[in-house]
């Protein structure tokens, strides 16, 4: 796998855990300079999906491939730490790996914080420590950035700033991003590919522009309309009330996948 075109490819991964199915037949990719979002309600696979990619778990059935000698930052949903120990940012930026106090500046520069080198990272609003984090996690110059839930306490403007940021981060480091969201409605515009998942990928597609509706311009205005997707989610089958699957094409099968017979749906639904 050529490091700066392919970074990590799963194939047909599913993952099993006391006989059960976590998830099942998860194929994507992502390429350097390319921003992918694994969206899906809660425990429907996308951080075990994730785990995957990273080698974190190994998968029970299908194939990761990972670039050579690739390098990965990963910014969990929950950060973990002591609110009662003084943290300073600054320090925060070398907690596990150690970098000139230049890099840190530019880092924190880059993710629009630079005036709180010095504040306790307990005194982080949400969307700052996200930035932190953020800082953080590009000062390891990765091949691909990984963020699970990254505007998690972070209002709807932080939100899309937050976004915005990313995008920027991949243009400026030129890495491959993998983005994990519960959030069906809002993506930003520059995912290049939405992979929407439920114990298994449902359906994916780049995200069209936001809709020009009136009333979404009003809300967020159009500059912000600009920066958001919505991604289209039509899924290109139907589950019906028996169990069986109807495909757009109009035939109807025993599960999703036409080709692919031994799919087993019961351990979730479509609703
Ligand atoms: N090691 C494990 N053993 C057994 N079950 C597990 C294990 N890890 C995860 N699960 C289950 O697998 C399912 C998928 O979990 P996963 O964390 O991948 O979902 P998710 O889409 O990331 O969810 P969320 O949005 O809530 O973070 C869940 O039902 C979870 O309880």
């Amino acid at each position: 796998m050529a490091k700066k075109d392919l970074l990590v490819s799963l194939k047909n991964v599913g993952v099993e855990r006391d006989g059960k199915w976590l998830v099942r037949g998860v194929d994507f990719e992502v390429r350097r300079g390319e921003i992918v979002t694994l969206i899906g309600p809660n425990g429907s696979g996308k951080s075990t999906s994730v785990k995957c990619a990273l080698g974190v778990i190994d998968p029970t059935e299908g194939q990761v491939n990972r670039a050579t000698d690739l390098v990965v930052s990963y910014v969990p949903q929950k950060f973990n730490l002591d609110w009662t120990l003084p943290l300073s940012v600054k320090r925060l930026m070398n907690l596990t790996a150690h970098h000139s106090h230049a890099d840190i500046e530019e880092a924190l520069e880059q993710v629009g914080i630079a005036h709180l080198a010095d504040a306790e990272v307990s005194h982080l609003s949400g969307g700052e420590l996200q930035r932190a984090q953020l800082a953080r996690a590009m000062l390891r110059k990765p091949d691909l950035l990984v963020l699970d839930e990254p505007v998690q306490g972070v209002d709807f403007q932080g939100e899309v700033a937050l976004y915005e940021l990313i995008a920027h981060m991949r243009d400026h480091h030129n890495c491959g991003v993998l983005l994990i969201s519960h959030d069906l409605h809002v993506v930003m515009a520059a995912t290049d590919t939405v992979i929407c998942m439920n114990g298994h990928v449902c359906c994916r597609g780049a995200p069209k522009q936001v809709a020009q509706s009136a009333e979404y311009q009003q809300l967020f205005g159009v500059r912000r309309s600009e920066a958001l997707a919505i991604y289209d989610h039509q899924h290109d089958h139907t589950h019906l009330p028996d169990g069986r699957v109807k495909h757009a094409d109009g035939t109807i099968c025993e599960d999703c996948d036409h080709s692919h017979g031994a799919h087993d749906h019961k351990e979730h639904d479509h609703a």
